[in-house]
């Protein structure tokens, strides 16, 4: 069994376990269970045929492949000792952080493309085709995936002894000079690149939505509902899970590098705010699936459907076209449009709010399939 050459002391992280043993149990069951029926609905019954849910079936492959090695970690909070080996440790640790900033990329991505559908409607509107949301999910990818290698480096497994037994650590007890060398430079740039670059684009993109909404009408058509809870979704999720984490985080990194100075007593207790705030960000893996409950009406109807049962009496053809059609019965007067040859009802047309007159709107959009939202 390989691992880090230098032996830790033995640091009590009982107390830990015992904290994140009940919260990752309910984690891993909820995100796998919600994340698996997502993708189901997304691939079997929407098929991708917007812009925003090609981001969301991202979101929601981020979050599976998240919570897939989250057993491994419940063995270890139950057990104080990792029996997987070095490879398994550096897989797991790396899946579970990295994933953690490719949420928060692919929000980010939800939030631009409402705030170019309703801030830059014609303007931009280019970037709304399904080509470049899946570039832009592809990049993200290759960022996820370049950001690992690093993360993985970082993540061997560890030991010290106790009683005279060595005991295995995974993800936790880094030593001082990991932390000083590797680990520090790489919360700084996952601090900046997966961290502050999404929450200030979703903190102005959601600012700019609202003020351009609010100028529009006092009262709020379907869609700008919709939109408006999938925007306030999108901030509690950061807010909740993103932001106590990531400031923690860059406190206990800084303190561990020796960028501040504190006493023993001190860095311990921000340790254990940071385990507490890790099981928060974790979270995010369950609570994603919110936004495509709430904010997606295609997604909603198409559960409703699941649940009466009638998901296995239609075709799924079927069940998409009275799922997309049913929406445009209740949505804006535009929606209201009759389907042609050129539009079949399938792949209507969902003109953006702010657009000047609505046969206008159905012209400059074109046959670009709008957000199913
Ligand atoms: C998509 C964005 C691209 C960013 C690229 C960089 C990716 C780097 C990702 C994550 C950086 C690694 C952060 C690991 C921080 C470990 C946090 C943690 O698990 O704390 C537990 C705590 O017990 C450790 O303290 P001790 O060593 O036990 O005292």
């Amino acid at each position: 069994m390989s691992a880090s050459n230098a032996s830790q002391p033995c640091e009590d992280y009982s107390f830990n376990h015992h904290l994140l043993l009940p919260g990752y149990i309910l984690i891993s069951i909820t995100g796998l269970v919600l994340n698996v029926l997502a993708l189901w609905i997304f691939i079997c019954y929407l098929r991708l045929k917007s812009v925003v849910m090609i981001y969301m079936f991202n979101l929601a492959i981020s979050d599976l492949t998240f919570t897939l090695p989250l057993p491994l970690r419940l063995y270890y909070y139950s057990n104080h000792h990792w029996p997987f080996g070095n490879t398994l440790c550096q897989v797991s640790g790396s899946v579970f952080q990295i994933n953690m900033y490719g949420s928060c990329l692919f929000l980010m991505c939800i939030n631009l493309d409402r705030y170019v559908a309703i801030v830059h409607p014609l303007r931009w509107r280019h970037l709304r085709r399904p080509k470049v949301a899946k570039l832009l999910c592809l990049i993200v990818w290759v960022v996820i995936f370049l950001g690992s290698i690093p993360t993985a480096i970082v993540h061997k497994q560890n030991f010290c002894k106790v009683d005279n037994q060595t005991v295995y650590m995974c993800f936790e007890n880094f030593s001082e000079s990991m932390w000083q060398k590797s680990l520090f430079p790489l919360v700084v740039l996952a601090e900046i690149l997966g961290f502050l670059l999404p929450l200030s684009t979703v903190t102005y993109c959601s600012i700019r939505i609202f003020q351009e909404l609010c100028q529009d009408s006092q009262t709020k058509t379907l869609r700008q509902q919709k939109t408006i809870r999938l925007l306030l979704v999108n901030l509690v999720i950061f807010i909740i899970c993103f932001v106590p984490y990531n400031t923690t985080l860059a406190v206990y990194g800084m303190i561990k590098a020796q960028v501040i100075n504190v006493n023993e007593k001190t860095r311990i207790s921000v340790r254990q705010v940071l385990i507490t705030t890790m099981l928060l960000a974790s979270m995010n893996c369950m609570l994603d699936p919110l936004i495509y409950y709430f904010s997606t009406e295609g997604f909603h109807n198409t559960l409703k459907k699941l649940r009466r049962g009638q998901a296995w009496d239609s075709d799924i053809g079927t069940l998409r076209n009275q799922v997309v059609g049913s929406k445009s019965t209740q949505d804006s007067a535009v929606s209201k449009v009759p389907s042609s040859k050129k539009f079949p009802a399938e792949n209507f047309i969902r003109p953006s709010e702010s657009l000047p007159s609505l046969p206008a709107a159905v012209f400059l959009n074109g046959p670009i399939e709008d957000s199913e939202i």
